[in-house]
């Protein structure tokens, strides 16, 4: 259910959660020369975010880290794995993009930062792992963060790992995309996307935004095509949602080029704490229902 009554764990969280700790792992996911998913750079991209996250769950019996393998490309998803207590068998999903893409070719040495698309994605979720880790949260259901490979190039991570969970009759509740928090190219500052999503699963999202970021604006949007990961679990019939950075038409004009850079959002991750602490209360709210 969508109801929202996890404010005494919630509220403290978001209250720490800071923006200079997004802004250090943009910076540091950046700095590949880039992260497309047959290079050197995609490869080690995804191995920094499953050391980083690994670290954090240090001492968490509860939490695995692993690296998906993918039949047709060298770039591994990254899955971090919180089990659940008594209602394990209910899963919650947030996930971003660990790949980037240089539009005009990328190949070994081709600079593609991708630090909105979407290190700022991947930071938003690694600064809210952080306070849940922090916070001793303690989920009554499953939470999953995953880290996709492959997505500039047709979804094609997220596809097989949405196609292997529906295999596999895994019970996803809900699914958060993060990809792109950080360029405040529009005048609202939350925008939620209407197709490829879910409606319901919506309207608690922006019943999340008004409950726990209430100074915050929401806007609403279509992509038009299948835009990102959430398409893929869409796809296979579960519930989504993309809170995105902007508007679809004033989107950040340097994605997909040497110039996505953190210097070029200003060297500041103040809209991607929106998202990160949209992606903890989501976690959180959804991840304390019993069975
Ligand atoms: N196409 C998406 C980004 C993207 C998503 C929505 C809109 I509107 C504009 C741009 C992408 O490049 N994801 O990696
Ligand atoms: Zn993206
Ligand atoms: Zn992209």
């Amino acid at each position: 259910s969508y109801t929202i009554d996890n404010q005494s764990v919630v509220t403290p969280m978001l209250s720490q959660m800071q923006a200079s700790n997004i802004g250090q792992t943009i910076v540091d996911l950046s700095a590949f020369v880039n992260r497309y998913y047959t290079t050197t750079g995609g490869v080690n991209g995804s191995n920094w975010i499953k050391d980083k996250w690994t670290q954090m769950a240090s001492g968490k019996t509860n939490v695995t880290v692993e690296q998906f393998t993918h039949a047709g490309w060298p770039q591994k998803s990254v899955i971090m794995t919180i089990r659940g207590s008594d209602n394990a068998s209910e899963v919650v999903v947030l996930g971003g993009h660990l790949d980037s893409i240089n539009t005009a070719g990328t190949s070994e040495n081709t600079s593609a930062p991708g630090a909105d698309d979407d290190a700022s994605g991947i930071a938003s979720l690694t600064e809210a792992i952080r306070v849940m880790f922090a916070n001793n949260y303690q989920p009554r259901r499953t939470i999953k963060f995953i880290a996709y490979a492959a997505e500039e190039v047709g979804l094609k991570g997220s596809a097989e790992i949405a196609k292997k969970f529906k295999t596999d009759g895994v019970n996803v509740v809900g699914v958060m995309q993060l990809d792109m928090t950080n360029y405040k190219g529009s005048a609202k500052d939350i925008y939620l996307f209407t197709d490829y999503t879910n409606a319901a699963q919506n309207t608690f999202v922006s019943n999340l935004i008004t409950t726990y970021q209430p100074s915050l604006t929401i806007g609403s949007d279509s992509c038009g095509y299948a835009c990102s990961d959430h398409a893929s679990w869409n796809a296979q019939g579960y519930p989504t949602s993309m809170p995105f950075e902007t508007a679809m038409n004033e989107d950040n004009p340097k994605i997909h080029g040497p110039g996505d850079t953190y210097a070029n959002m200003g060297s500041q991750a103040n809209h991607a704490l929106k998202f990160a602490r949209l992606g903890a209360s989501f976690a959180v709210e959804l991840g304390s229902d019993g069975p």
